[in-house]
């Protein structure tokens, strides 16, 4: 069974229709590139996969396996507090804190895991990274990440690819959103949001690059 199987979904906000007749399947080990403009729908999209929001119409099927992590948009913190009072305060949600995992990931992406300086003082890029860590933290096996190089370093960035792959090994399926394909990180897929409509593209493999 897919990890995800969207059918005709539409999404509409009042006269404005945003998405119609979406469909995708998702499988473990896909990794998914979704390019699109400004305002092509692929943040709501993300949002309707996440059950963030409802569609106007068409079916979200899940495996009951899924677990979602989710990077969208930007993301929302405890201003006042650490990355790891964050962290921990979101991973202790769903009661899947995990210190063991959480301070190697921050490692990763040179967060200080330890450090008690607010969120309100973090930088773009280490908000993102944040971002990042806390889409993947809880073994989550489907992860939509919108836009996830943004404010990136090159470091942040390799680490991105890396981790991305690992999760492709691991069998998990992760879908970016973003304007840009990033070329280092290994698509299984590509499609395109325009007018509404989700369609195939076809790129040049990332490992000839
Ligand atoms: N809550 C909302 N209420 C009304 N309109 C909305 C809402 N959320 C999104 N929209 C509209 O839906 C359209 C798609 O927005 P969305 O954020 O999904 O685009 P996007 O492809 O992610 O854009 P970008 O690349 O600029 O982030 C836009 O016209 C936006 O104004």
């Amino acid at each position: 069974m897919p990890l995800l199987t969207l059918t005709h979904i539409a999404k509409n906000f009042g006269q404005q229709t945003v998405l119609s007749d979406v469909s995708l399947t998702v499988n473990a080990g896909d990794v998914l590139h979704i390019t699109g403009g400004n305002g092509s729908g692929k943040s709501t999209l993300l949002k309707i996969i996440a059950g963030i929001i409802p569609a106007s119409a068409g079916t979200v099927q899940l495996d009951p396996n899924v677990q979602i992590g989710a990077l969208i948009e930007n993301p929302g913190f405890l201003e006042g507090e650490s990355l790891k009072t964050n962290l921990s305060f979101l991973a202790a949600i769903n009661h899947h804190l995990k210190t063991a995992t959480m301070q190697p990931l921050a490692a990763r992406f040179a967060l200080d895991y330890q450090s008690h300086r607010a969120m309100r003082k973090y930088s773009v890029g280490m908000r993102e990274k944040a971002g990042i860590i806390q889409a993947v933290m809880e073994d989550q096996n489907l992860v939509l990440l919108d836009e996830p190089t943004r404010g990136l370093d090159d470091a942040a960035l390799t680490a991105l690819v890396a981790l991305i792959t690992e999760l492709q090994q691991q069998g998990k399926a992760v879908i970016i959103a973003a304007h840009d394909r990033y070329t280092p990180i290994r698509y299984t897929e590509d499609w395109q949001l325009e007018g509404g409509r989700l369609s195939r593209t076809v790129n040049v493999p990332s490992s000839i690059h």
